[in-house]
């Protein structure tokens, strides 16, 4: 069953600028599918039009709707004036919950995050992994059934973004959500995903599709392994081909 099913779409922003076109695209339940492809091409455009901020200008989309849908954008764009645990509570209080209710399940979620310690911290005082952490125990806390994020490790260095990696591999084992990725690393889309799907340079279509048919969890032993180097270099090379018709 698809959770999340594009057929023919089309974004033309009142700019005129025509941003994607003719995409199909399908998601079934509790996928982790990552999206690469030239800067511009309409990557998160399709994440704005699957969460219903942005409309399609023609075709159908079919996802779903409203606190079903956590997004986590590549800021972690946290309220700076609340500590941890009311940033996470936010989604909860705009659907109104009273915080005595959801402390429980606030708790639990940042003793997940590994941010317990940090509850009662403000934004100010964390780093770029624990801010992003934060961003998506807010996005989580609605128990969504679709998680939606951009790029939202672009910003960390290198060891914190595997951490990230694995961690998030984990919650999505544990909550079972369906997590649609936008990444500019071939390397972390692998890892993560059990498909990757590599867009052309705008319109933004699909042209290549790899399945990354390894099991998980996923651990060190994966990431350097010879089969995630073969499946990298597949996908580099589907996104060197889609660059050169953008720039052609
Ligand atoms: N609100 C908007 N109004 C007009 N044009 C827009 C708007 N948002 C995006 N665009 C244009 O649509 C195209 C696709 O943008 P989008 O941000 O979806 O690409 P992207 O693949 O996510 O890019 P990047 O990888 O650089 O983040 C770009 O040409 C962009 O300038």
């Amino acid at each position: 069953m698809a959770l999340i099913e594009l057929h023919r779409l089309d974004k033309r922003y009142t700019t005129g600028t025509l941003a994607v076109q003719a995409l199909d695209l399908q998601i079934a339940a509790g996928e982790f599918v990552a999206l690469l492809g030239p800067s511009g091409c309409g990557k998160s455009t399709v994440l704005r039009m699957v969460a219903g901020l942005e409309a399609p200008s023609a075709g159908t989309l079919v996802a779903p709707e409203g606190q079903a849908t956590g997004y986590v954008f590549q800021e972690p764009t946290l309220m700076p004036w609340a500590d941890v645990f009311d940033n996470v509570w936010l989604p909860l209080r705009i659907a109104g919950m009273r915080r005595a209710i959801a402390r429980h399940r606030i708790e639990a979620l940042l003793q997940s995050v590994g941010l317990s310690e940090f509850a009662h911290a403000y934004p100010s005082e964390l780093s770029g992994g624990m801010k992003m952490r934060t961003s998506i125990a807010r996005a989580l806390v609605t128990q969504p059934q679709l998680l939606l994020m951009d790029e939202p490790f672009a910003a960390l260095d290198e060891i914190t973004r595997q951490k990230l990696n694995d961690d998030l591999l984990g919650w999505w084992q544990a909550q079972r959500f369906t997590a649609l990725f936008v990444t500019h690393s071939v390397y972390e889309a692998v890892f993560l995903s059990r498909r990757v799907l590599v867009m052309s340079g705008r319109p933004g279509r699909l042209v290549a599709e790899v399945p990354i048919d390894e099991p998980y969890p996923r651990g060190p032993a994966f990431r350097t392994s010879v089969r995630y180097a073969e499946r990298c270099a597949e996908i580099m090379q589907a996104l060197q081909r889609s660059h050169a018709q953008a720039t052609a």
